[in-house]
C-alpha cells in the first residue's frame, strides 16, 4: 500500500486536469477551432481540407523523430518500464499514419512531394525539433506530446459526435484520430504525464505548463493555414 500523499502530492498528480480548467479558452481555441467546426457542420471547404491533408503530412515526418526523441528519453530517465511500451505504439501508428497520408493524398488529387510547407508549419516543426534536445527534460517532453496528440483526438472526435454533418467523404480521417482507441492512448499519455509532473520539481513543472501552452498556440495557427488565417 501507498502511503497518504501529501496535499501538494494530490494536487500535481492532477496537474494536466489543473492545467486544462486554468487554460481552457485556449484549449478550446485549439480543438474547437473553425476548421473543425467546419468539418462538423459540413461546410467546409474542401481546398482548405486539402491544405490540411498536404501540410499535415510535412508535420507527421517532424513528429516521427520527436516521438523517436521522447522514446530516448523515457529509456534514459523513466521511473517506468511500461512508458516505453505505450510511447513505442504512438511511434507504430505513424508508421501506418503516414502510409495513410500518402493514399489519402493520392485519392484526393494531392501532390505530397509538391507541397511546400507554410510558416505556421515551419515554426511548429521548429518547436518539435527544440524539444528534441537532450536538454529538455522527459517529463516537458511528454507533456508535450500528450498536448499534441489530444488536441487531435478532442477535435476530430468533436466531428464524430451525434448531430455532427461531418461529409462522408472525411469521416475515416476523422475517425483516425478521433476513435475509441486513439482517445485511450492519450489517456495514457496523460497518465505518465501526471505522473512524471506529480514528482518534478516547480522550475521543471513551469517550464512544462510553458511548453503546454506553446502546443496549443502552434495547434491554432496549424489550423489557422486551412481556415481564417489573417
Ligand atoms: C498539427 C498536428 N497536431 C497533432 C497531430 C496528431 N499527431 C499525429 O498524427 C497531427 N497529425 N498534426
Amino acid at each position: 500500500m501507498e502511503g497518504k500523499k501529501t496535499r501538494e502530492e494530490v494536487e500535481k498528480s492532477g496537474m494536466i486536469d489543473t492545467w486544462m480548467r486554468k487554460h481552457r479558452l485556449i484549449y478550446s481555441g485549439a480543438t474547437k477551432h473553425p476548421f473543425i467546426l467546419s468539418i462538423r457542420d459540413g461546410t467546409v471547404d474542401l481546398e482548405a481540407f486539402k491544405t490540411w491533408l498536404g501540410q499535415d503530412y510535412i508535420f507527421v515526418r517532424a513528429f516521427a523523430p520527436f516521438v523517436a526523441s521522447v522514446l530516448i528519453k523515457a529509456w534514459k530517465e523513466s521511473d517506468d518500464s511500461s512508458d516505453m511500451e505505450v510511447i513505442l505504439s504512438g511511434m507504430a501508428s505513424l508508421n501506418d499514419e503516414i502510409a495513410w497520408f500518402k493514399s489519402e493524398a493520392a485519392k484526393w488529387g494531392v501532390q505530397l512531394s509538391e507541397v511546400v510547407p507554410q510558416k505556421a508549419n515551419q515554426d511548429y516543426c521548429r518547436f518539435l525539433e527544440s524539444l528534441m534536445s537532450p536538454d529538455v527534460e522527459y517529463t516537458v517532453a511528454m507533456t508535450a506530446f500528450w498536448a499534441i496528440e489530444a488536441v487531435y483526438q478532442a477535435s476530430f472526435a468533436l466531428c464524430l459526435e451525434d448531430g455532427s454533418k461531418t461529409p462522408a467523404e472525411l469521416t475515416e480521417t476523422c475517425r483516425r484520430w478521433g476513435n475509441d482507441g486513439f482517445g485511450q492512448y492519450c489517456n495514457s499519455l496523460q497518465k505518465i504525464a501526471n505522473r512524471r509532473l506529480g514528482k518534478t520539481p516547480d522550475d521543471v513543472l513551469s517550464k512544462a505548463e510553458v511548453t503546454l501552452l506553446r502546443v496549443l498556440e502552434h495547434e491554432v495557427e496549424f489550423w489557422n493555414m486551412s481556415h481564417g488565417s489573417a
